[in-house]
């Protein structure tokens, strides 16, 4: 081959502007869809901010890919805006407590986000402690701030309330003097306030709003106004729609629609047709099922996936049978769980094991429980179902256990 050759494409020929459809990116304004009560709502809660006064505590709950997290983060960002015009030195912190799940990580995170000064207080990543972050972190707020907003996403992924409890009665505590704090949480599961510790909830959730799943329309609309990710004409006209009637399908998800559309551009890439088929969405919506579920089974031990595998293995079974979706009886799934020990070489785990681990999927929405009362002569007993497709939960599984 001569230098002159090109060994590589010098142009990507299906995106011009591929950012505009990664999960991380926050879109603007006129890219924002359907959600103008709800950024009303929430500006309305922490609007005092501007005024340097106390911004209400928020909780915001909905299901995944609702908006929860960009609405926060849009909000959040206008108000520092906002606050810097009218001469209030304002900042927001945004925490995903899955990744920083103890006092300590969610901390050091929000200390190290506002210290954008860098000039006499140094937050290090480990080794001080919990304590000397939070000393380190009431520094900064009263030296830099007049107020500061600080996003929780997935608050219910934190091990205690301890955090919650310093935010919330930093003032009266006496720790910080000036700065003002406001807190947005945000959460999947509409139960997760009942958990909370009495005093916490008084403080954090002065307002709630609950965002609602988005239907196709909106769905095809969101991806329609990033289409301006692709070149012009790549894209069939049958894509959007197509892409976002499977993701209304399942809840609106509104992560999973642009997931399948920027998968759908992935796998046209890769195939040097030049073009985005509707074909091309329904193989991306398999891969955006399989990537997210692989993502949600990733920490999981080995007997976990063996339980998860044989109430897969029963589905599936049954699926060939029937093609209503049943529950199956712990017991049952028990006996095909020491089966696959066996096959595994591996010891089983008590039933109570089991049958904590199956709470443990359903805690996740991998699957569903439900009571079942068998009349005087069998007792009650609890029937299990997935939720997930099993040909999906069957593919991952297979990858990660092998
Ligand atoms: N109304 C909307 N307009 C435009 N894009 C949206 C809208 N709602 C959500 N999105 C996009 O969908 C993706 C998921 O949204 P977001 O992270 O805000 O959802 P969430 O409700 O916080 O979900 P999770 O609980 O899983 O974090 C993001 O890429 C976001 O930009």
């Amino acid at each position: 081959m001569s230098e002159s050759d090109d060994l590589f494409i010098r142009e990507d020929p299906i995106f011009i502007n591929k950012e505009l459809l990664e999960i991380s990116h926050l879109p603007e304004e006129d890219r924002i869809v359907g959600r103008d009560e709800e950024i009303g709502q929430l500006a309305n809660a922490v609007n005092p901010a501007i005024f340097g006064q106390s911004p209400s505590n928020v909780l915001l709950y909905g299901k995944t890919g609702t908006g929860k997290s960009l609405c926060a983060k849009y909000v959040s960002s206008r108000l520092v805006d906002t606050a810097e015009d009218e001469g209030i030195n304002a900042a927001f912190a945004y925490v995903d407590c899955a990744q920083d799940s103890t006092e300590t990580q969610s901390v050091q995170t929000i200390a190290d986000s506002v210290n954008t000064a860098k000039d006499d207080i140094y937050i290090p990543d480990k080794g001080i402690s919990t304590a000397t972050y939070y000393k380190r972190l009431w520094r900064i707020l009263d030296t830099h701030y007049d107020v500061v907003l600080i996003i929780l996403d997935e608050i219910d992924k934190l091990e205690d309330d301890a955090i919650l409890m310093q935010l919330s009665r930093a003032g009266e505590a006496g720790k910080i003097e000036q700065c003002k704090i406001g807190v947005i949480g945000i959460s999947n599961k509409i139960k997760y306030k009942d958990r909370m510790d009495e005093r916490v909830k008084s403080s954090l959730c002065e307002r709630e709003f609950v965002f609602p799943p988005y239907d196709a329309n909106q769905l095809n609309e969101i991806m329609s106004a990033r289409s301006d990710a692709f070149r012009d004409g790549v894209l069939e006209d049958g894509v959007i729609p197509r892409a976002a009637a499977l993701a209304a399908r399942e809840h609106g998800d509104a992560r999973k629609a642009i997931d399948i559309l920027r998968y759908a551009g992935e796998i046209a890439q890769s195939t040097d047709t030049g073009i985005v088929t509707e074909q091309f969405v329904i193989q991306a919506r398999e891969r955006a099922e399989t990537d997210r579920f692989r993502e949600l089974i990733s920490g999981s031990t080995p007997h976990s996936r063996y339980v998860l595998q044989a109430l897969t293995i029963l589905s599936l079974n049954e699926g060939e049978t029937t093609d209503e979706e049943v529950g199956f009886r712990t017991t049952h799934i028990y006996d095909v769980y020491e089966e696959i020990c066996r096959q595994e070489g591996s010891d089983t785990l008590s039933l109570r094991r089991v049958r904590d681990l199956l709470k443990e999927h359903a805690f996740l929405d991998i699957i569903e429980q439900a009571r079942h009362s068998g009349g005087s002569a069998e007792g009650s007993y609890t029937e299990h179902k997935l939720l997930e497709d099993p040909a999906v939960v069957q593919q991952v599984l297979e990858d990660t256990i092998a």
